[in-house]
Order: structure tokens, then C-alpha cells, then sequence
């Protein structure tokens, strides 16, 4: 299984369905999986806070099976998660700070970086917690600045059939 990780709006929902697309395989993305049975992530947020949110994408990494599977960008934070991860194949998305504030400035589902301290503030102190961990479970790392879906995806698919001949 292929998992893609990384910081929010790094491309992990739009990389991975065209990767298992590529890839002739299946695409599930654990926020998508997570929406369907439990409402949308504001709300999730909204009334259950962020814990609850985490108690969710613990159950579902657990018990999602496809052939490229998007996280959310928080995913990594739980021991469990990481354990799971760590069995699979793990494509960090890596993203600049430019690249990130262009994306954001249209992005309105994401509560965590809502909030009076601003968006690009916000994702920056998210990121500076979170970067060590994405590093860490990293067997292929992707920095998708200036790369289009489609380069991305032929440069992730180039490594991954590489590493399994
Ligand atoms: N390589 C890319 N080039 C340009 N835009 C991209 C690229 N990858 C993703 N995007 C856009 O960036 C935004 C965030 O992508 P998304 O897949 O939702 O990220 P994530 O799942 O990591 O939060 C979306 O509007 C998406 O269309
Ligand atoms: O980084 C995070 O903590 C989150 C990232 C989001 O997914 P994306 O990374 O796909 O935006 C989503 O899971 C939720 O809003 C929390
Ligand atoms: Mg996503």
C-alpha cells in the first residue's frame, strides 16, 4: 500500500487519486472516508473538537485497505497511525512555504488553520511540529514546487516500481 503524507495542501488528495490512476489500482483518502460516515471535517471539528477528529482517522488508517491512500495532514501526530504507516510505502509531499500560500489563500475546509493569527501563520507553526515526524516516516520524499499532478505522479511512480523490482 502507498501512503501519502504531508503538510495540508502539499497534494495528497489530488496527487494520490492520480497516482492509483496511473497506477491501475484503487484510491481511498482517509479525510473522504472519514466524511461519509461522520459529516464534514469543519463540523467534525466544530462540535467534537480535534481529538475526536484524531479518534476517527485512528480507526480509519486501521481499517482502510486501497492501493494509494491520501491521509490527512495531521494523521501522522498518533502513535497508531504511525505504526500503520510504517508497513506501507510512505510518499511525503514535501512544500515550500510560496507554494503554500498560493494554495491556501483558496483553501476554506481546513479548521485548524482558521483562526486570528492568519492561514500562513497558522500552517507554519503546524508544519514547523509536524516536519520532523513527516521526515522520519519518509521512504520517498516529493517536493512538489513547481511540478504539475501529472510530473508529480510519473516521478513518484518511477521510484516506487523501482524500489519493488
Ligand atoms: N502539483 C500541483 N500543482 C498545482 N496545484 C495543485 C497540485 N497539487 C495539488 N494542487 C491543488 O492544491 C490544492 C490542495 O490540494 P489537495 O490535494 O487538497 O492537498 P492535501 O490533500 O495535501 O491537503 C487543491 O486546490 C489542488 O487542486
Ligand atoms: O493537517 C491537519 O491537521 C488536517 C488536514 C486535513 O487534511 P489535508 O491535509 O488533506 O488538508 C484534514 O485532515 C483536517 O482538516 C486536519
Ligand atoms: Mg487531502
Amino acid at each position: 500500500m502507498i501512503y501519502l503524507i504531508g503538510p495540508m495542501a502539499s497534494g495528497k488528495s489530488t496527487v494520490g487519486k492520480a497516482l492509483a490512476k496511473a497506477l491501475d489500482t484503487t484510491f481511498l483518502d482517509t479525510d473522504e472516508v472519514i466524511v461519509m460516515s461522520h459529516g464534514s471535517i469543519p463540523q467534525i471539528f466544530a462540535e467534537h473538537g480535534e481529538e475526536h477528529f484524531r479518534d476517527l482517522e485512528v480507526a480509519t488508517l486501521r481499517a482502510t485497505q486501497a492501493g494509494v491512500l491520501a491521509t490527512g495532514g495531521g494523521a501522522v501526530l498518533r502513535p497508531e497511525n504511525r505504526e500503520v504507516l510504517r508497513r506501507g510505502t510512505v510518499v511525503y509531499l514535501q512544500m515550500d512555504e510560496d507554494t503554500a500560500a498560493r494554495r491556501l489563500a483558496r483553501s476554506q475546509d481546513r479548521p485548524l488553520l482558521a483562526g486570528e493569527d492568519g492561514v500562513l501563520q497558522r500552517w507554519r507553526q503546524l508544519f514547523a511540529a509536524r516536519r520532523d515526524i513527516y521526515e522520519d516516516l519518509a521512504d520517498l520524499t516529493v517536493m512538489v514546487e513547481g511540478k504539475s499532478v501529472n510530473e508529480l505522479v510519473a516521478l513518484i511512480q518511477g521510484h516506487v516500481i523501482s524500489a519493488t523490482r
